[in-house]
């Protein structure tokens, strides 16, 4: 690479001093609020008051009820909105019980079969253990790829080995999810046995929600546990119609944890709070950015998005990712960051190639300083340094999206950076959010994904939830019945 980057002349928007002090919603009881004045007043302020709540909230409010309910503090109006947890079953009502648990087993395999990351099994575990120490029968469903009817390559028996290793019991598998097999399979099952099902979206009747597979599905079993965080977003058979036919239907614990973190901590976080999101295009994060920069207090911005920025402020970018239809969006991305008095970062150097390849030629260049014919792919040193000083001042940070192309070892050093900022960070007793998809990805190339407060196991959900939505897999499952004093 060629030599550093002299300072350059980007303006970069100001942070303002009030920002970090702004009123904010916020689910932690103060300690001179009692409990149930709290949650009432939370839930107005977050603009779910009644029964027909912000249901994206609702578990974590739920996983507070718990708490609260060994001190008989929790309102039953509160109550009525919180999602029921797999915890909040008793072993009586789990005992003998036939459980169909969904969870979200989509793991990477490569072309000889191999699991090459098995995050999500690992994370599937704790409530699968749950259900057979208390000695349910557990039929285990899940998806893998997007196969288009029966796809060998997409069976999930590869699975089989590593979730029996890591239940430490045989899990039994079937050839089909429904069917008169699969029936004796379930009828054989002892208790605290677990019987692996094959590819739900083998039928195309799973992602068409059709009403009569979920029913299909649902009298497989007694109750729905739903676990399957990275597929809440989708209102498949299997994670929403089988809730019509299944009660109780409850979350799992991967579920509520992944809500507690990227609703419950992004809600409420303790502050200064920042977000980085970096990704390829602007396009793809405009509802996670306009969501956080409502909740932030400082925007770290990176990836290929940051050159659609640049452009909009008249700024050449060589021959950079610039979506030309979305810099009137940039523009007033950034004017809304200033009127809310958000500390919103713009790289101030960039590390640029002359093609799109790992082994292109590279150098380190102001962001001002793009030449025709060179595209950014990094971000720079002094970026780096900046956005570390801005990190060191936080309590709380997500991250979404990659600083560059760090799938290409040249490009990498900014997103490892990063990365390696919020693993010190963590140990300093910040709360990091990883937000799904390439960032994780960079996080475990790093190795420092153990010590993350939280790295989320869903990607498309993930982004669904940071940009404020509803996931269908979440609405669907029962209420809470919390018994309050
Ligand atoms: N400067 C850049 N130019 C072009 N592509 C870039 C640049 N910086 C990052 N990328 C690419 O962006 C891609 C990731 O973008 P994406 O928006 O999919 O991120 P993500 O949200 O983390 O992933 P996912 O969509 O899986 O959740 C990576 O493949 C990376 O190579
Ligand atoms: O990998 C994921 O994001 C989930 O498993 C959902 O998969 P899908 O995007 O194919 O629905």
């Amino acid at each position: 690479m060629a030599s550093a980057a002299s300072p350059t002349s980007l303006s970069l928007i100001p942070t303002t001093s009030s920002s970090a002090s702004r009123t904010r919603s916020s689910l932690n009881a103060p300690s001179s609020l009692p409990a149930t004045r709290f949650l009432r007043s939370s839930t107005r302020r977050l603009g779910f008051a009644g029964a027909a709540a912000d249901p994206l909230l609702s578990l974590h409010v739920a996983s507070k009820l718990r708490s609260l309910k060994a001190t008989g503090k929790a309102s039953r109006g509160v109550a009525s909105m919180a999602k029921k947890s797999v915890g909040d079953l008793t072993a009586a009502e789990l005992k003998g019980k036939k459980v169909f648990v969904r969870a979200d087993l989509n793991v990477p395999l490569n072309d000889s079969q191999v699991i090459t990351d098995d995050t999500r099994i690992r994370a599937a575990v704790p409530t699968i253990k749950h259900l057979i120490d208390n000695g349910a029968k557990v039929i285990l469903s899940s998806h893998l790829g997007r196969p288009k009817g029966v796809t060998p390559k997409f069976s999930l028996a590869p699975l089989v080995p590593r979730l029996s290793e890591l239940l430490g019991i045989q899990v039994v598998k079937a050839d089909d999810c429904i069917g008169p097999e699969v029936e004796k399979l379930v009828a054989s099952l002892p208790d605290g046995g677990v019987l692996l099902l094959e590819n739900v979206r083998f039928y195309k009747e799973e992602e068409k929600n059709e009403p009569e597979f979920a029913k299909k599905l649902a009298s497989l079993a007694d109750l729905y546990v739903n676990d399957a965080f990275g597929t809440a977003h989708r209102a498949h058979a299997s994670t929403e119609g089988v809730t019509k036919f299944l009660k109780p239907s409850v979350a799992g614990f991967l579920l509520q944890k992944e809500l507690d973190y990227l609703v419950g901590a992004v809600s409420n976080p303790k502050r200064p709070f920042a977000a980085i999101v970096g990704g390829s295009k602007v396009s793809s994060k405009i509802g996670v950015i306009e969501s956080l920069l409502e909740k932030c207090d400082i925007l770290l911005l990176g990836g290929g998005m940051i050159f659609t920025f640049y452009r909009a402020q008249g700024i050449s970018v060589g021959s950079s990712l610039v979506e030309e239809d979305k810099l009137d969006l940039a523009t007033s991305l950034l004017a809304k960051a200033k009127a809310k008095g958000v500390s919103l970062l713009l790289p101030t150097d960039v590390v640029i190639a002359d093609k799109f390849a790992p082994d292109a030629n590279s150098k380190i260049v102001p962001a001002t300083g793009i030449p025709d014919g060179w595209m950014g792919l990094d971000i720079g040193p002094d970026s780096i340094k900046i956005f570390n000083d801005a990190l060191d001042t936080t309590k709380t940070v997500i991250w979404n999206g990659p600083m560059g192309v760090f799938e290409f070892v040249k490009f990498a050093a900014g997103t490892e950076a990063i990365a390696k900022k919020l693993a010190e960070l963590s140990g300093k007793g910040v709360t990091t959010i990883i937000g799904g998809g390439d960032s994780v990805a960079a996080v475990e190339k790093v190795g420092v994904a153990d010590v993350m407060s939280h790295i989320s196991t869903g990607g498309g959900a993930s982004l669904e939830l940071l940009e404020g939505k509803e996931l269908p897999g979440v609405l669907a499952l029962d209420e809470a019945t919390l018994v309050t004093a």
